[in-house]
């Protein structure tokens, strides 16, 4: 963002130019949600607090009721400007009144906590029952990374201005957001490393397509059997022409459609069809499940490592595996295991995530309320799914979408991004209150909304 506005710039777009433009833009929104009620507009002293002195001068030429709270005045060169276009009544110590506040008191440059009088408005707004817009981020966030540094009331809008920040898409502060919008500013931001995830297209079997072009995905099952039956539950909803589960025991509650070979492993991966592999989901972490993982490692084709397997991953297992066809999908807890294992010291989620990747090659998956995706190529972010998805076994589903996707066509990155979209919209179709199996069965009506 900031790279694109200096650009912008440079280019001749002066800062007050922009500012107008996002002020405007934002006032737009704020004027639909009003509706000729009154609007209070908290303003800081940086730009932030520029852009709410533009909102409300549009709001105030346009006929509105507009208070103006800023408890300190405009410092910022282009902010100074703005407030002095503005034709109203600015006072410095109030309470907001208006059936719609909009929050303009810090933005990108927030870098410390905030407190004093800021800190009470803040608190004031959080009590306050009103419309709540947050003006490019929530006040109390950090933009970079998402961390909360003050009273974060619940707002019902956030309006990006130019371009998404990481910290839309970064718990805790995401989870404040409300609705989240971008509001145009006519910046260039195509060339960002990231980039928030738009719906893919995911294209039916072609025509000639038998089950082996298709995709033959083999998921390695292991200790516990209801795990990898999850997996196999989505995988065989989600393009894969072929689902087999390697198995060295029966599995008496496997579908009819589907083939569980029990010969031994290295036997069941000689089949030179298979296009994917999935392990982890029910592996186990003993000696044996370490052998198994280890033999699926050096078939050296398109696979997915979850659950135990990313327990079991060490360096050594890596040593002669081709890591740009590997996916990890761990959730929280996994990836705190996988920096320990790789000596990784970084703190965040996102930071964490990048690291992985970067010492390892492999294409990191970080599940939760806030998906994060780093291959080679990019990092990605993706709007919110359902809080219905933290239930037992939803990852299993999500690895058995990754593994059949990535079987249909062997692109690890796109085979992730598919499977998040994939799983979201199966939550909802399930939603609320699914069981495990039920977001399993939706994986095939959600695979409609993306042909
Ligand atoms: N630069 C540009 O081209 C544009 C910037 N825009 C706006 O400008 C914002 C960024 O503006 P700024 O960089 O001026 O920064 P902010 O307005 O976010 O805040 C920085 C100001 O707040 C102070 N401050 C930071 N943390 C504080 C704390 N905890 N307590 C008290 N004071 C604190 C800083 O000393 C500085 O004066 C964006 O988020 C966006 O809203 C938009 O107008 C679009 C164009
Ligand atoms: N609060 C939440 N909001 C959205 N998605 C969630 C939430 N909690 C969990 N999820 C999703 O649900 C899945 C949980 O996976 P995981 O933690 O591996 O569960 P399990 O090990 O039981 O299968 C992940 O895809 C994660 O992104
Ligand atoms: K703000």
């Amino acid at each position: 963002m900031r790279a694109a506005e200096r650009a912008t710039m440079d280019g001749g777009t002066s800062e007050w130019e922009l500012m107008q433009r996002a002020g405007q833009g934002a006032a737009q929104w704020v004027m639909r949600v009003a509706g000729g009620r009154p609007v209070t507009v908290l303003c800081g002293p940086g730009n932030n607090g520029g852009d709410g002195y533009v909102i409300a001068e549009v709001l105030r030429r346009d006929g509105h009721e507009v208070q103006v709270i800023a408890p300190i005045e405009a410092t910022a060169k282009t902010a100074r400007i703005a407030r002095a276009h503005f034709g109203g009544e600015v006072v410095a110590d109030g309470t907001p009144r208006g059936a719609v506040v909009v929050d303009c008191l810090f933005g990108y440059g927030l870098t410390r906590q905030v407190e004093g009088s800021f800190g009470k408005l803040l608190e004031k707004l959080d009590a306050y029952d009103c419309y709540k817009i947050a003006i490019d981020v929530p006040s109390a966030v950090d933009s970079d990374t998402g961390t909360v540094l003050g009273p974060l009331p619940r707002y019902d809008l956030t309006l990006a201005l130019g371009a998404w920040k990481q910290g839309h898409f970064l718990m805790p502060a995401m989870a404040s957001m409300g609705a989240k919008r971008l509001v145009s500013i006519g910046l260039d931001i195509r060339s960002t490393s990231f980039a928030v995830s738009t719906s893919p297209h995911i294209a039916p079997p072609p025509s000639d397509a038998h089950k082996y072009r298709r995709g033959l995905l083999a998921i390695v099952a292991g200790a516990m059997p209801g795990a990898p039956m999850l997996a196999v539950e989505a995988a065989m909803r989600a393009g894969a022409g072929y689902v087999k589960l390697l198995s060295e025991r029966p599995h008496p509650e496997a579908p009819a459609e589907l083939v569980v070979e029990q010969d031994d492993l290295a036997a069941a991966l000689s089949d030179e069809r298979i296009s994917a592999l999935l392990v982890g989901p029910g592996l186990g972490r003993d000696d044996t499940a370490r052998k198994r993982l280890a033999r699926v490692l050096a078939k050296r084709k398109p696979t997915v490592l979850d659950a135990d397997a990313l327990h079991l991953l060490g360096p050594r297992l890596l040593d002669s595996v081709d890591v740009a066809t590997l996916c990890l999908t761990p959730h929280e807890g996994e990836l705190a295991s996988l920096c320990e294992t790789f000596d990784i010291a970084a703190e965040s989620k996102l930071e964490r995530a990048r690291a992985l990747h970067d010492i390892t090659g492999m294409t990191v998956l970080a599940k939760g309320p806030d998906t994060i995706l780093v291959s080679d190529a990019t990092t990605r972010f993706f709007p919110q799914g359902s809080s219905w998805l933290s239930t037992a076994g939803t990852g299993d589903v999500l690895a058995g979408i990754v593994a059949s996707r990535l079987a249909v066509h062997g692109e690890p990155l796109r085979a992730c991004e598919e499977a998040v979209w994939l799983h979201h919209e199966a939550a909802r179709l399930a939603s609320p209150a699914f069981s495990v199996g039920d977001l399993a069965r939706s994986v095939k009506p959600a695979m409609a909304a993306f042909l």
